[in-house]
């Protein structure tokens, strides 16, 4: 088969750069572009020294109707808007469209799932091998334990993500919800201040710590009477991430249009 040609949705962020990187060594695939906002101070700037690995020849447009027109997919790493509007576009195309964005709204899902009528989109919101695995685990041990098990997930990310409970602890609050068989949008308790009462049963809360440069970590807590059981992950790298959306681009390429998670592309979906 062809070199697989990969645009990067916000080249130039934390997470585009990142891409670039890992999209350039893996085999199998090339950086045909990148997507910044209209006005961004990156618009024309080579990928790949803004990765730091020196000039590769893709440059940073805000052309996205252009960019879908040639090439075979996109990996995307942008906010909320920016994605909705791109998997318009990457569903006219019928292109693969990786989506590790978080912090959608319900409408921005329902969006996303029309999309998926015509792209082939992966999204997670954590698109690592620990996470998804770790995710799986969490579902296991929620439907082991009952409610006399009370479930908290705490998280920890670096100062500038402006979203919160993030994309994988709401993940793993799904995972903990498929395992209790109830929806979690009925469960979660997703902050607390001042006098909140007791901790209703079967709540499943969320707690959110930002500061420094921290990558990403999350824990998922089993607390029962005189015993409590902690799942953690704590990510090091973005490299992680970046190698699981380039790992769904090329699984997802030749697929049929529809809405795919990580756990998918792992073969963790019967885990
Ligand atoms: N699923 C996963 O595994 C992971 C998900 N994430 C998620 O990815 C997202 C990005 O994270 P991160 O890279 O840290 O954030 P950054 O803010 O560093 O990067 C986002 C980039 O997208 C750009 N952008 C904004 N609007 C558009 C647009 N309309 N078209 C093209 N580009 C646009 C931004 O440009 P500008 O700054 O000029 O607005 C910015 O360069 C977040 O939602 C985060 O939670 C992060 C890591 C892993
Ligand atoms: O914004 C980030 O940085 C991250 N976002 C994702 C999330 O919201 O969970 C994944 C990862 O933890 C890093």
């Amino acid at each position: 088969m062809s070199v697989m040609k990969l645009a990067i949705a916000g080249a130039a962020g934390r997470m585009g750069r990142t891409l670039t990187r890992i999209v350039h060594e893996t085999e199998g695939c090339e950086v045909a572009g990148g997507l910044e906002p209209p006005g961004s101070p990156h618009l024309g700037a080579d990928m790949g020294v803004l990765a730091g690995i020196g000039e590769i020849g893709a440059t940073v447009g805000e052309d996205a109707l252009g960019l879908v027109s040639r090439i075979d997919g996109v990996i995307d790493f942008t906010v909320p808007a920016a994605t909705v509007a791109l998997a318009e576009l990457t569903a006219q195309a019928r292109i693969v469209h990786v989506i590790g964005t978080t912090g959608f709204s319900a409408d921005d899902e329902a969006k996303l799932r029309a999309a998926a009528r015509h792209a082939t989109i992966v999204k997670s919101g954590n698109m690592s091998l620990g996470v998804n695995l770790l995710a799986a685990l969490v579902r296991k041990v929620a439907a082991t334990l009952d409610e006399d098990f009370d479930i908290e997930i705490a998280e920890m990310h670096h100062r500038h993500k402006v979203d919160a409970p993030s994309g994988t602890a709401l993940l793993l609050g799904e995972a903990a919800a498929e395992g209790r068989d109830i929806p979690l949008e009925a469960h979660a308790v997703r902050t607390r201040d001042g006098h909140t009462g007791p901790r209703p049963d079967g709540a499943i809360g969320f707690a959110t710590l930002r500061g420094g440069s921290v990558v990403g970590e999350h824990s998922v807590i089993f607390a029962g009477e005189a015993e409590r059981l902690e799942l953690s992950h704590k990510a090091e790298s973005r490299d992680i991430f970046a190698r699981g959306a380039v790992k769904a681009a090329l699984w997802a390429r030749g697929r049929k249009p529809g809405l795919m998670s990580m756990a998918d592309v792992l073969g963790l979906a019967d885990f």
